[in-house]
Formats: C-alpha cells, structure tokens, sequence
C-alpha cells in the first residue's frame, strides 16, 4: 500500500481550480520535494494531505483512508500524518518540554513517564536539549522550528509535511532546521512531502523532484534527472534555472 495516493483530484476555492486533476503516488519512506512559482498549489496540495482543505473530485488516499469521505476520522489521519508550517506555531504560553509533550499526552494518552523521555530524546536530537524548560519566544525563529519539528515527531507520525519550513528564518538559521529534516529524511521508515525553495535540500536527501504551475503537476522526476538530466518541461526548465543559484 502506497502512503498518499491522489488520483484525478480537484479542489476549487469558490469558482477557482486550485488542484486541477492532480494524478500523484509516494510511497512509504519516500522524501518529495514539491517547487513552484507562488501561487500555483503548493500549500493548498500539500493541505489536502492531512484534510486541512477538503478536495472536491477525485479520490485521496492516505496511509489507506480515503479523505474524500466525509465519515473518514480526520483525527486519525492527523495522528499518523505530522506537519510542520512556516510560522512554527508552538504553543506561546507553554514551555518548549510541554510544547512537545502535550499532544502525546492528550490525542495518544502516553504515559507521563515514557513521554518526557521520548520528547528529551527529540530535544537531544534536535539540538535544543537544554532549552527544556524556556518559553517559545526565548527562542530563535531557528531553534523554534526545530522544536515545531520535534513536536511533530513525538507523535510517532508515518508522515510528515513541511510547508516551507525555512522561508520565515533569518539565512544564519536555516542550515540548522535544514540538517535536522535532512536526518529525518535519512530515516527511511519516514514519508516527507516538502515544499520548498532549498534546492541543497532536494539536491542531498529528495528522492523525487515535483514541478507545479497553475494548480498542476507538470513534472515529477528523480532527483538525478531532475536535477543533472533537465525536466523535459520548458516552464519547470525555466523555473528550475531562475531558484538555483551557482
Ligand atoms: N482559502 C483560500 N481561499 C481562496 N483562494 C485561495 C485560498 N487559499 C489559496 N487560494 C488561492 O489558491 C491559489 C494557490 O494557492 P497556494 O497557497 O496553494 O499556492 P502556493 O503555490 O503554495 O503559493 P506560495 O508559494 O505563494 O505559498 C492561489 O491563487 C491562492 O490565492
């Protein structure tokens, strides 16, 4: 069974085609890197994974639930598929150790004892241990990301989604987030679908390079052909020439 699979998905907003017939399967422990030109469905792609937009044609299937279903337990879908977004939106009133603790506490009912280990554990391998007990806004927009990204994963998600994780940060922090979601992507029991403009990134850990323009998919190719070999379509061409900087 594949992770995600779309199969001709539409979502409009209003009178707008936002995903036009979105044809897309990723396979468990793949690492996608989604690019585009602003505007073209990225996020709104991306959001349909975990049901924070709903699609309106089409099938979408996630770790074998199909989203189009309206009886589908979207908490079920959010338990196994984590996301990480541009602005980190951790908790502002908690500490970084309870930031990471509280949803397993609340949604999986870990026991307190077993969950504080697992997050010191995410602290340790994010880099942050010794922040435990700060407050989010004690912290770089970098160290906050990283901590977005622990919380993620002591959910124990099959999957993960990143909508662009970097483009917030100041230029000195982004190597670091990036070196994190680099050592997730190495795990291959992990499926990470990414947008984003890193293409360091896509270059080191992608398994597979996706272009989109106007709400459509218009290539989707190994990284090597991708990024050696040259999509064959001309706007990916052009777009790929315009982000890579020598
Ligand atoms: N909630 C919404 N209501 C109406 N239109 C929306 C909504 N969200 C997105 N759109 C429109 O859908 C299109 C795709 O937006 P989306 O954010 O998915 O693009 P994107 O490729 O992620 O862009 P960016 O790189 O700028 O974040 C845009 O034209 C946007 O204005």
């Amino acid at each position: 069974m594949s992770m995600i699979e779309f199969h001709n998905v539409q979502k409009y907003y209003g009178d707008y085609h936002a995903l036009r017939n979105i044809n897309l399967t990723i396979e468990a422990g793949e690492t996608v890197v989604l690019i585009g030109p602003s505007g073209s469905g990225k996020s709104t792609l991306i959001r349909t994974v975990n049901g924070l937009e709903r699609i309106q044609e089409g099938q979408l299937i996630v770790n074998g639930q199909d989203l189009a279903n309206r009886k589908t337990d979207m908490n079920r879908i959010r338990k196994n598929v984590g996301m990480v977004f541009q602005h980190f939106n951790l908790y502002a009133n908690k500490t970084i150790l309870e930031n990471i603790m509280l949803s397993p506490r609340i949604v999986l009912k870990r026991d307190e004892e077993e969950n504080k280990k697992l997050a010191m554990s995410l602290l340790d391998r994010v880099g942050l241990a010794d922040q435990a007990q700060k407050m989010p806004a004690q912290l770089s927009g970098g160290q906050q990301q990283r901590i977005a990204i622990a919380r993620s994963l002591a959910m124990r998600p099959k999957a993960l989604l990143f909508d662009e994780p970097t483009s917030a940060l100041d230029p000195e922090m982004i190597d670091d987030v990036l070196n994190v979601m680099k050592d997730i992507a190495r795990d291959s029991s992990m499926t990470m679908l990414v947008v984003t403009h890193e293409m360091g990134f896509a270059r080191e850990v992608a398994n597979r390079v996706i272009f989109m323009a106007d709400g459509q998919i218009l290539e989707d190719d190994s990284k090597e052909t991708f990024f050696d070999g040259q999509p064959s379509n001309e706007r990916a061409r052009q777009f790929l020439g315009k982000i890579i900087t020598h």
